[in-house]
């Protein structure tokens, strides 16, 4: 046995419960001597005691004890302790012990005698497990930093509508269409319809349609196999498998080329999905909820969107209105949006007078995330509290943009070009893509520019 010393995240706190006192002074020195520290119990009833003061990253236990049998004491401490492993070590091995202790969720099941090579392979992969655990919950947690809070603010009459359409629709498995200009929130209805939906506990992931280009797309929808184009050197799963048993949301639907639309349809009727390059069909359980900005009727009178996808995607549609047309709700979103960034000052004096009548004055063409745009833009710059309007960008006030245009006043390129992306957008009614064409930027782009503050000519 290697005498190495482990590294510091290898370290288990192991329990140790054998009634054998030579195995209790065998074992407990084998784990010392791995590096790991241990506390050996000679019965159930002591393991329970040890439990219950402190925590353990493992505990391995015999079946057989006196008193409290290892079986229950490791029911009992799937109570006390969930989040430690368990592992069986017995000398009296069976085929309902071991059923029994996979149904308890048992980490493994080890006969005695159990060599000390055989001790240390396991609870080097016991520690394995446990630091993928631990990234696991990591990366859970910057996912929802990152996504941010899903609460939907806003109790303007028409947001309560929206709210009773997805109270309804959630809990059910019907495809959604969310439709809504750019920025007003789709995706947080999306969201919200999953957040209530009886796969919430199963992953919801999400595609933009819009920030493919064509020739990827069927890959990341459905999956390839090793060699089925250029570049596909090893095998790869689609999104709709990653989300089989939850919910996939395909954003900017309306985006999708028409040669994919086809086989979504496909996809969406009989729930088998063929990886590029493969011949097989793969079948999966997947919730669809899909958004776009775009008038899918319209598109389909030019031949643009398929009808039948149209009707196969509408079952259930939720209108989510422009911020214009909820006047009311700028400033709690205001308030909401400026929480992301500080946690000063009382929610009533966040704004001054002056900076609340520019806010409410603006027609918001880019919506909520013009207005998160903005808010951050103030926070950033604001040491104190309130926000006042020389927080706010420049370009949002037409009076100063003008002004800043006409008089040849300084301007950033960067507020130039959040201008000419606002005035493009305005121009052809939220339409990304005829305002990239516009803008001579790719749409891509546009997402981007539009998703963070990277100035379009990096990002392109
Ligand atoms: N009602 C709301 N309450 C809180 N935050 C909101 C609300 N609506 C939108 N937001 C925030 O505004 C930003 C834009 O929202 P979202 O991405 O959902 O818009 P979208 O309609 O999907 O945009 P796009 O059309 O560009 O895909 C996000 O940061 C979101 O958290």
């Amino acid at each position: 046995m290697s005498r190495k010393k482990l590294p510091k995240n290898q370290v288990l706190h192991v329990l140790f419960a054998d009634d054998e006192p030579d195995l209790q002074e065998l074992v407990g020195e084998s784990l010392r001597r791995m590096g790991h520290s241990v506390v050996v119990c000679p019965d159930g009833l002591t393991a329970i005691a040890a439990l219950e003061k402190e925590s353990f990253d493992c505990m391995i236990v015999d079946l057989n004890m006196p008193g409290l049998g290892g079986m229950e004491v490791i029911k009992q401490a799937a109570q006390l302790r969930p989040e430690m492993d368990a592992v069986v070590m017995t000398g009296k091995a069976t085929k309902d012990t071991a059923i029994e202790a996979v149904r308890q969720n048992v980490f493994d099941y080890l006969t005695k005698p159990c060599r000390t090579a055989e001790l240390a392979e396991m609870l080097g992969r016991l520690s394995e497990h446990r630091s993928v655990k631990r990234q696991m919950a990591a990366l859970r947690h910057r996912l929802r930093q990152a996504e941010g809070d899903s609460k939907l603010v806003g109790t303007a009459p028409v947001m309560d509508s929206v709210r009773k359409l997805i109270s309804k629709v959630g809990p059910t498995d019907s495809t959604v269409l969310i439709r809504g200009e750019t920025g007003c929130g789709k995706e947080l209805v999306a969201r919200a319809v999953y957040d209530s939906s009886l796969r919430a506990a199963q992953p919801m992931v999400s595609i933009n349609c819009g920030a493919l280009p064509e020739n990827l797309i069927e890959s990341e929808l459905f999956g390839h196999c090793k060699g089925a184009f250029t570049g596909a050197d090893s095998a790869r799963m689609g999104l709709f498998e990653v989300a089989d048993g939850g919910t996939i949301f395909l954003d900017e639907i309306g985006e999708l080329p028409l040669s994919m639309q086809a086989k979504l349809l496909r996809v969406l009727e009989t729930g088998d999905i063929r990886r590029l390059g493969d011949n097989q069909t793969v079948h999966v359980d997947v919730r669809v909820i899909c958004a776009t900005h775009r008038d899918l009727e319209k598109m389909v009178g030019e031949d643009l969107f398929r009808e039948d996808l149209m009707f196969r995607i509408n079952t259930f549609e939720i209108d989510v209105p422009p911020l214009r047309q909820r006047e009311s709700d700028i400033m709690p979103l205001a308030v909401h949006l400026l929480r992301r960034h500080r946690n000063d000052g009382s929610d009533d004096q966040l704004f001054s007078d002056a900076a609340v009548a520019e806010l409410l004055a603006h027609k918001w063409p880019g919506n909520v995330r013009e207005l998160a745009n903005v808010i951050e833009h103030a926070a950033i710059l604001c040491d104190h509290l309130p926000i006042e309007p020389e927080h706010l960008p420049r370009h949002f006030s037409r009076r100063q943009v003008r002004a800043g245009l006409i008089d040849n006043q300084p301007m950033t390129l960067r507020e130039l070009e959040s201008i000419a992306i606002e005035r493009a957008l305005e121009r052809h009614h939220g339409d990304k893509k005829a305002a990239a064409e516009e803008l001579g930027i790719a749409l891509k782009t546009l997402y981007n520019r539009l998703n963070s503050n990277t100035p379009a000519s990096e990002a392109a």
